[in-house]
Order: structure tokens, then sequence, then C-alpha cells
């Protein structure tokens, strides 16, 4: 039987990160110039500030904003877990680089990168989640069931976070969500960009554009985030009929559930009845059960899913972060800093107590509150080391990246100029002499250009083309026997 939901979907995590060089607790360059020697080696090897890397993703600094890094698309739940941390791997080398250059230069300190959503002063940057969807399926009735849901969202993956004042919030960035669903990210900063860029066949395809969402630094609150809304989406996809959750007012509801861990704070439902936050994400989840009971084992990864998920909401219900507290952001960060400020006999409020909230997302290991964690072995991981260092160097090889990739490594080794996107691979230069016969004439039968002409990957589950090898062949300066004899129609 064909089942009515995708199997298999693309996913994408972009985040943005928070950067500061420090000596001595004092500033020492401004964010945009900390960015800019951040990415030194990264304009000096792609000649450009926005580069694709050989392991699929995207690397880039707009002017004036945050480091980005968007992964290469993953097909799979586990790998897009390492593709995220490879991010954080990336960016830390790029930033050991900076310090000891800058430290040529006189210019002493410490570079810090923090994968947070919020600076101190009052900015907000995302983390953006990207879901393939089928282009058959209209928008609206999608997001009028998935705007509830990620409203709610926040209560299992959170990143916590402190307010001035000492209240504690569950999202960093619920407060700074300003619309439900637009197509305008910057201005209204929407929980749903409807902004029709699919990277793929427009034909057949769109991309779900998440950006409600924190950053997470614990794998499994990663995992959990993408794993319960490629649930929901599945069950939207089933067609089943889902009790009506439409909320009143999104975007009150998202902050005023960001004020209780244990979900208790109410939203008010279009209808005008309430319902509180935990009874929203049960819903779902009763959903999510309800479709696997009739459609069968999801597989082992998202039945696991569903039992973190199930699992997560009986704490809250239970009012027990302790069970939480190796999984959830906002749960291993509320016990961390209870403790010292217990310790330390702080009052919530106390600015200590802020910057214990900030170093909680510094990356660097050794330094960063979660990283110490992690090397203890006091929070829970979805991939190990290892994983994530094939992930900062290899793409995904089950989907487009996989060419991606290919194609990027070969054309940097062949040292040719050339343009990559998410669903274009281009060289821009004519074919070197090397590829041309001993006499220097051109290749019997070859039309110049089409040895270069670009090609369009717009099926993102494609991970072989023949086109691709071709020019991968053309790049390695090997061309076959075959193609030396019997060029291409
Ligand atoms: N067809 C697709 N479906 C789902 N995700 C995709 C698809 N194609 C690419 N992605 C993912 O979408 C993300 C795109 O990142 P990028 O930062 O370029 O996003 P953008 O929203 O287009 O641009 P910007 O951040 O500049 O506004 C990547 O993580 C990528 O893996
Ligand atoms: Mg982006």
């Amino acid at each position: 039987m064909e089942l009515p939901f995708l199997t298999r979907r693309i996913y994408g995590l972009e985040t943005e990160f928070g950067v500061t060089f420090h000596s001595q607790g004092q500033r020492r360059l401004s964010a945009d110039e900390a960015a800019r020697h951040l990415f030194k080696d990264v304009v000096a090897w792609g000649r450009s500030s926005n580069v694709f890397l050989g392991n699929g993703s995207r690397i880039y600094l707009d002017v004036g904003s945050h480091p980005e890094y968007a992964t290469a698309e993953c097909d799979d739940l586990t790998e897009i877990i390492a593709h995220d941390r490879a991010g954080e791997l990336i960016f830390r080398r790029l930033a050991d680089s900076a310090t000891q250059r800058l430290a040529t230069e006189d210019i002493h300190g410490e570079l810090y990168l923090f994968k947070n959503n919020t600076d101190s002063h009052g900015n907000s940057y995302g983390c953006h989640e990207n879901y393939l969807i089928g282009r058959t399926r209209e928008l609206a009735p999608i997001t009028s069931v998935l705007v509830p849901f990620l409203v709610s969202r926040q209560l299992i993956c959170g990143a916590g976070k402190v307010m001035p004042n000492g209240d504690f919030r569950v999202s960093q960035r619920a407060e700074h969500m300003w619309d439900g669903v637009s197509s305008a990210t910057t201005r209204m900063r929407p929980m749903i960009n409807t902004r029709d860029e699919p990277h793929a066949d427009p034909g057949r395809f769109r991309r779900l554009h998440v950006i409600v969402g924190d950053s997470n630094v614990s794998e499994t609150s990663t995992w959990l985030k993408v794993g319960t809304t490629e649930l929901v989406l599945r069950l939207i996809e089933s067609g089943r009929a889902l009790r009506n959750l439409a909320l009143e007012n999104p975007i009150k509801a998202v902050r005023d559930l960001s004020r209780d861990p244990f979900g208790r704070a109410e939203a008010t439902l279009a209808t005008g009845r309430t319902i509180t936050g935990l009874q929203l994400q049960q819903a779902y989840l009763q959903g999510a059960l309800d479709l696997v009971e009739q459609h069968g084992d999801p597989g082992p990864e998202l039945a696991a899913v569903l039992a973190m998920w199930q699992r997560v909401l009986e704490a809250l219900g239970a009012k027990d972060t302790t069970p939480l507290e190796a999984d959830i952001d906002w749960a291993i960060k509320l016990k961390l800093l209870r403790r010292y400020a217990d310790r330390a006999g702080l009052a919530w409020s106390d600015p200590r107590i802020q910057q214990l909230d900030l170093a909680y997302h510094d990356i660097q290991p050794g330094r960063g509150l979660f990283t110490l964690l992690e090397a203890r072995g006091s929070v829970s991981r979805v991939v190990d080391d290892a994983a994530v260092e094939q992930a900062a160097e290899t793409p995904p090889q089950t989907t487009r990246a996989r060419l991606r990739g290919a194609f990027v490594e070969a054309a940097q080794a062949a040292g040719v100029d050339y343009t990559v996107d998410w669903t274009t691979l281009k060289v821009n230069e004519p074919p070197p002499r090397s590829w041309r016969p001993p006499d220097g004439g051109l290749l019997a039968g070859h039309d110049q250009d089409e040895l270069y002409a670009p090609i369009l990957c717009k099926d993102p589950f494609l991970a072989v083309d023949e086109r691709v090898d071709t020019l991968l062949d053309r790049l390695s300066g090997e061309p076959s026997g075959a193609d030396r004899r019997r060029p291409r129609p």
C-alpha cells in the first residue's frame, strides 16, 4: 500500500552564530571585525565570504550580520545532527586559525562563537529549519496545523533563557516572533516563512522554512525538534482529520507559553476556548501515536523520537525536570544555573547568571559550559565525535549534496573558477589546455561550451548523476578513453 506521506524527506538546518573577540574581559574587536577575521580563511579558499564546502554545506557572512552555517541536504535524522554539529566544528577551526593570525598582528585575545539566539543588545538571530514537502499540497492547511505545534514545541526543545529581571523563559526566540505565517523573513519575523524558494523542481517540491525554533546545543534537543516536526508533517500529509487547534493569536501564545516550562500557561484557541501548552503538545503526540498505530512501524529512529516525546511530556506533566536534565537544553541549563546560583548565593537577576547563560552556548570545548557537560558525559548524544568530524569533510551520500561536495572538491583541486548553489554546478572557465589533443586543437567533435554547461540538480534526492560523473572526469584532467574517441552528442 502506498503511504500517503513522504517516507523520505530532505532536512536542512541553518544556524547563525553570535561572535565576539575579547581580551582579559574587554572587547577588543567589534563583532563585525571579529566576523571578518573569522572568515579570512574562507575568503582565501573560496574567494568569497559565501561559499559551498566539500561537505555540501554553505557557510557565509552577510555584511553586518552573524556568520551562518547551512547544512547540506540530509535525509536522515541522525545525519542532520552530525552535519549541524559539523558546522560548529568548522567554525571552531576557523576561530582557532583567526585567533592565531590575530596574535601575529599583536592582537591577543579569544574569539567566542555562541550558538544561541539573542545578544546583549536585544537582537535575535536564528536557527532556520527546512523541510521538503510535495508541491501538490496547499500550504495554508499545512501551516494552520503546524503553527500551534510550533508555538508549543518550545516546551520540548527550547534553549531556555534567563531574563535580566531573573525570570526564566523556555524559548529564546519566542519574544522575537512578530507574525505567524508570512513571506517576509526579516521585517515581520514569521514563525513559518512562505517565500517560495524550493531549491528544487518547483513543479514537484516546496521547501518549508520554519524560523521560530531556538538553536540547540544539545544534540538530543535538535533531534527531538526535527523528529517531532517530521512526525507532525506526516500527520498532516496523511490527511487524517485533526482537531482544530488554530490559535486566536499565535504571537501572544508563543510568548505566553514560554513563561512556564511545565506547559501550564494557557493559549486561547480561535474557538475562544483555552488550552495549555502541554495539552497542545499532547494533542499532537496523540495524533502521531494514532498515525503510527494505523500505518505501522515508522522505523526505529522515529519510533525512538515518539518514545522520547512521550517521556518528555510525561515529565512536564509531573512537573519534574529530572528526567530531562541530560536531554533538553532548557532543562540542562536550568539545572546548571540553579546549582550555581544556590552555591554562590546569587539572585537570578544577578548579571553573573546572565553571563553563565551565555557561556552555556559558547561552542569552544573546554570553555563553553555545555561542552564541559558533554565532555563529562553528563548530557546525552545522538552522534559521536568521529561522525561529526566525518560530516565536516564528507557530504551526505544519499542526497544531491553528494554531487555538490564532489564537484566543489574537484573544481578546487583543478583550480578552475566555478559557481555553485543548492541546485546548480557550473565551471566558469574554458577547459584548460591539458584537455585538448597534443596538437593544441579542439577535441574532435566537442562543442567547447558544452564541456562546461551548467548542471541543474533539481531533485534533491538524486545522489548519482551521469552528467556530474562526466564533469568530474573532465575536471580530474583524465577524460576517459571513450570520451576522447566518442564525443557526447
Ligand atoms: N529542496 C529542499 N528542501 C528542503 N531543504 C532544502 C532543500 N534544498 C536545500 N535545502 C536546505 O535549505 C537550507 C538553505 O540554506 P540557505 O541559508 O541557503 O537558505 P535560504 O533560506 O535560501 O537563504 P538565506 O538564509 O540567505 O535567506 C540548507 O540547509 C539546505 O540544506
Ligand atoms: Mg540561510
